[in-house]
């Protein structure tokens, strides 16, 4: 049991065709900042999570994605210190547009094997693994 909130958080891994991935830092005054996280936010009151997703992507990165290019891919749950995070990660392979740091956050597109350098959350260490298997999977069916 836990009395921590949950908190819903949508999140993407957008890889572009030299299958590197965006990765965004969270700005300073924000929590855990200076890690490098997939870019997304929190699900708002009536919104699923998909929707929210599109709606971040544009306030964020301000491209412009069709949830219908979203695919299924992972999730964190996640227990934090203040609340326990839920958050579906999506993968995504087509937008339009070219992402910038619409917030003043810095992005990297980020080669698997230099994903090592750039520190995340701790609710994403094990999604890291999960990315690196699947790249790795692709691979070997290339
Ligand atoms: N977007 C994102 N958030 C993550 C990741 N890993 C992780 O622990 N989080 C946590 C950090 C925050 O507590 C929460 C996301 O909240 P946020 O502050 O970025 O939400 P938001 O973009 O809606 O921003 P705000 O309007 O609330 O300031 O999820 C991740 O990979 N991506
Ligand atoms: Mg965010």
């Amino acid at each position: 049991m836990t009395d921590k909130k949950l908190v819903l958080v949508s999140a993407v891994a957008l890889v572009d065709q030299e299958d590197r991935l965006l990765l965004a830092q969270r700005p300073e005054g924000k929590s855990l900042a200076g890690l490098w996280e997939f870019p997304g936010g929190k699900v708002e009151e009536g919104e699923n999570p998909e929707a929210a997703l599109v709606r971040e992507l544009k306030e964020e990165l301000g491209i412009k994605v069709d949830e219908r290019d979203f695919l299924p891919f992972t999730f964190a749950s996640h227990a934090y210190k203040d609340f326990h995070l839920l958050m579906p990660v999506y993968l995504c392979q087509t937008w339009e547009g070219e992402p910038e740091g619409c917030e003043g956050q810095d992005l990297a597109w980020v080669s698997v094997d230099e994903l090592a350098k750039y520190p995340t959350p701790p609710a994403d260490v094990r999604l890291m693994d999960d990315y690196r298997r699947w790249i790795g999977s692709r691979k070997c069916g290339e």
